[in-house]
C-alpha cells in the first residue's frame, strides 16, 4: 500500500461527477481520476479511456475471471461497472492520490478494503426531488433508465451515515469549496 484514495459516492444525479471534475482541474498535480471500466454505451461527448474504458460485457466478464477488478458491480440491470487494479497502480506510480466517482456499494467496498488510506465522501442532494430534477435536466437517460436510477437513489440515500463525511451538494460553489478543503486536509494528514 503506497498511496491514498479519495472516494466520491452518491446516488446517480447527486452531482459527484461535477464535483470530481472541478477537483481534478484544480489539483492536477496531486490527484488523478480512476477511469472505471463500464459496459454501458458512451454518452454524447464522453471519451473512451478518459471518462470510462467502454468495453463489451464479454470482455468485462473475461476481466473478472482474470481478477483485474478491485471491485465491480452490476450497478444497473445488465450494465457493469468496475475499478481496475491497474488504474490504482498507474496513479500511485505517478505519486498522486486516486480519486473515484463510484456508486455507494462500490465506495463502501473500497473504504473497507483500504481503511485509513481512503477518505470516503458521500455526496448528498438537498432532497430526492431535487436529485430527480437534476437527473431529468441532465437529459442523458431514457424514461425507463431514469426510473431505475431514481428507484435505486431512494435506497442509496440511507447509506450516507456509513461514509467518513457527508458533503451536501445544494449550492455547487459551496460544495466544491468544501470538497477542496476535505481533500487538502486528507492529503496533508
Ligand atoms: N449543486 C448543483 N446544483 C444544480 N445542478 C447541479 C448541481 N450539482 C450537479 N448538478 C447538475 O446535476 C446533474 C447531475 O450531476 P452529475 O452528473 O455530476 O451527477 P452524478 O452524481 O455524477 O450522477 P451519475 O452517478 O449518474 O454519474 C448534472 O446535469 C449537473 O450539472
Ligand atoms: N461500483 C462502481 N460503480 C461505478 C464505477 N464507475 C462508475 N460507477 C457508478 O455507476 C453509476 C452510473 O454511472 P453513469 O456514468 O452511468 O451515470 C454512478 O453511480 C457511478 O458513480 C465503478 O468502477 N464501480
Amino acid at each position: 500500500m503506497n498511496g491514498k484514495l479519495i472516494i466520491f459516492s452518491a446516488p446517480s444525479g447527486a452531482g459527484k461527477t461535477t464535483i470530481v471534475k472541478r477537483l481534478l482541474e484544480k489539483y492536477t498535480d496531486k490527484i488523478a481520476f480512476s477511469i472505471s471500466a463500464s459496459t454501458r454505451e458512451p454518452r454524447a461527448g464522453e471519451v473512451d479511456g478518459s471518462d470510462y474504458y467502454f468495453i463489451s460485457k464479454e470482455e468485462f466478464l473475461h476481466r473478472i475471471a482474470k481478477k483485474e477488478f478491485v471491485e465491480f458491480e452490476e450497478v444497473y440491470s445488465g450494465t457493469f461497472y468496475g475499478t481496475l487494479r491497474s488504474e490504482i497502480e498507474r496513479i500511485w506510480a505517478q505519486g498522486k492520490a486516486v480519486i473515484f466517482d463510484i456508486d455507494v456499494v462500490g465506495g463502501l467496498h473500497l473504504k473497507r478494503k483500504f481503511g485509513e488510506h481512503a477518505l470516503a465522501i458521500f455526496v448528498q442532494p438537498p432532497t430526492l426531488d431535487v436529485l430527480i430534477e437534476r437527473l431529468r435536466g441532465r437529459g442523458t437517460d431514457s424514461e425507463d433508465k431514469l426510473r431505475e436510477r431514481i428507484e435505486k437513489a431512494g435506497k442509496e440515500l440511507a447509506f450516507a451515515e456509513q461514509f467518513d463525511v457527508i458533503l451536501k451538494n445544494d449550492d455547487l460553489e459551496e460544495a466544491c469549496k468544501e470538497a477542496s478543503a476535505l481533500v487538502l486536509n486528507f492529503l496533508n494528514r
